[in-house]
């Protein structure tokens, strides 16, 4: 019987403040993205396993295009395999919106199609069932 765990994806989506900017070019560090991937994998692991989860490890982290402050970025994690007591994740952080400063101070558009920033896979470990 299929685990009807697998397949599940659950998606964050939060503004990236001014006050993350670290870099020439309001960038923000690539921690930050692996700060919201073990947010949004603490909701699998609530939605799975009735528990927070602890992130074990990550493979193949990938950083493809840099966010900036004042981005919208969609986060989401997908199971892809169910362990005894590990989950593997595929995780994946894309800016769905970005400001315009050329245009104004204030001025954002909505990025069509979105663009994928960062991704990896990850392990989280959950405790055993009692
Ligand atoms: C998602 C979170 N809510 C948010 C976070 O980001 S938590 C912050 C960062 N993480 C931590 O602070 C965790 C620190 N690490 C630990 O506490 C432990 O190492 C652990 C709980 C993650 C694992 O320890 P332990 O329970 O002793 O592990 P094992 O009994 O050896 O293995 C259990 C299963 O986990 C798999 N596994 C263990 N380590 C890894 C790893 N580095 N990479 C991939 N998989 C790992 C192991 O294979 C077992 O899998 P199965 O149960 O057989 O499926």
């Amino acid at each position: 019987m299929t685990d009807t765990r697998l397949g599940l994806t659950v998606t964050h989506r939060r503004y990236v403040p001014y006050s993350h900017a670290h870099y020439a070019g309001n960038l923000v560090d690539g921690a930050y993205a692996l700060a919201l991937f073990g947010d949004v994998a603490t909701e699998v692991c609530i939605r799975t396993d009735g528990d927070e989860g602890l992130f074990a490890g990550y493979a193949d982290v990938r950083f493809t295009a840099p966010i900036h402050a004042g981005d919208v970025v969609e986060v989401t994690a997908q199971v892809t395999r169910v362990g005894s007591r590990s989950r593997t994740l595929e995780l994946s952080c894309a800016v769905v919106c970005r400001g315009r400063p050329d245009r104004s101070a204030s001025a954002a558009e909505v990025l069509d199609p979105p663009i994928v920033a960062v991704t990896a896979t990850g392990t989280v470990v959950v405790p055993a069932e009692s």
